[in-house]
């Protein structure tokens, strides 16, 4: 995966460029650095150095991988400036859609945790809950209207927080109105390298199984930091019809071979995959590589750009310049993601239709 092992490949077109599908990016990991300085200054809270604005985006992105944990502390700097006030969740979500739009989005599912939105010592009942899902609503309600972009919810369960059955309710109450699935993802309140990324059992394996008797939909956080053992658990226990990164799906042929069988969608995010520690520098070829040439069900996402410092545009360079992904390659992630977006039936057939439209592909998949 050396950075000088590829030649730079010629610039993708613009209809992949403009036209594109993302599926894994954390609405709370994507928050604008001006706008936390800004917010964290008007409500005097701590910045971190001399609290300049370089100061804080230097605390903001991730430059070393080393864990999970680590990545996610950023986190703790960003949360406070949002947490219990709706008229900032409303202002994030808006502005999501516009850097969304900027970088070719037509259609994207942007997760989050409610309750790492409530206000500190607040209440933090169902009402309270749905008072931040609205909050979102109303910033996606506007940025799409003034973006044209198309845009949904997930909504995220924390590992070992217990909250597993009111983020199901929460998806149940808004499944009209904006919110198309759970997801199970890691606090950073809590150092996530002291427990399981997918537990064999409790609450939230409980909620997942009722989502997916209810027909909601399920994604989790899977073989990232943690094993194939995790992919496995995420499919069989959790019903999970994607899967939150996958990487080390690779350690055992079996698991990986139920994937590719059953098409089960790997939600990819290559600046995450390294600063993560998920992906080392040393691997010779990068899980995505090996997904993409295997026809793996995959697509590319941002996961973080608040912590990553990139943009979807540099999750693609990356993939493509370091790593040897080409533009088929690219343009058969945006059509996996369509077709396995969790949009209802006649919404996802009429975003793949438009994206069979620009990309100049016939009913096959043939490219013209
Ligand atoms: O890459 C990741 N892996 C696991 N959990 C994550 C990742 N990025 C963010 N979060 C967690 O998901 C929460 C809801 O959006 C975030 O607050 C963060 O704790």
């Amino acid at each position: 995966m050396g950075v000088s092992m590829f030649p730079v490949k010629k610039n993708m077109t613009s209809k992949i460029l403009q036209s594109r599908v993302e599926l894994h990016v954390h609405l709370d990991g994507s928050l604008r650095h001006e706008t936390i300085w800004e917010l964290a200054k008007v409500k005097g809270l701590h910045l971190p150095g001399n609290g300049t604005f370089q100061d804080l985006q230097k605390a903001m992105i991730v430059r070393q991988p080393k864990d999970l944990h680590q990545f996610l502390q950023p986190f703790l700097i960003s949360t406070p400036c949002i947490a219990g006030d709706l008229s900032a969740i409303e202002r994030i979500a808006y502005e999501f859609c516009e850097d969304k739009a900027r970088n070719g989005v037509m259609y994207v599912e942007a997760r989050y945790s409610p309750h790492f939105l409530l206000a500190e010592g607040g209440p933090s009942d169902i009402e309270a809950l749905s008072e931040v899902v609205k909050a979102v609503n109303r910033g996606f309600a506007r940025g799409k209207a003034a973006f044209h972009i198309k845009i949904q919810s997930i909504l995220c369960t924390l590992v070992g927080t217990n909250k597993a059955l009111e983020v199901l309710q929460l998806c149940e109450n808004f499944r009209n109105d904006g919110v198309v699935a759970i997801d199970m993802a890691a606090p950073h309140t809590t150092d996530t390298t002291k427990h399981s990324e997918v537990p064999d059992a409790g609450i939230e394996v409980e909620a997942f199984k009722k989502a997916a008797t209810l027909g909601i939909h399920r994604t989790v956080h899977a073989g990232e930091s943690g094993s194939a053992e995790m992919v496995k658990r995420a499919i069989e226990i959790y019903k999970a019809e994607r899967i939150g990164h996958g990487y080390h799906v690779l350690e055992d042929d079996e698991v990986y071979q139920t994937i590719l069988q059953d098409h089960i969608h790997l939600e990819n995010c290559p600046w995450s995959s390294y600063l993560t520690g998920s992906v080392p520098l040393s691997t010779p070829k990068h899980p995505v590589v090996q997904f993409a040439e295997d026809g793996a069900n995959f697509s590319i996402s941002t996961d973080d750009p608040m912590v990553t410092g990139k943009e979807l545009q540099g999750d693609y360079d990356l993939a493509n310049n370091c790593w040897g992904l080409t533009e088929a390659h690219f343009l058969r992630a945006n059509m996996n993601a369509a077709r396995s977006c969790f949009l209802p039936k006649a919404e996802k057939q009429e975003l793949i239709g438009e994206l069979m439209k620009v990309y100049g592909l016939d009913e096959e998949g043939t490219s013209h």
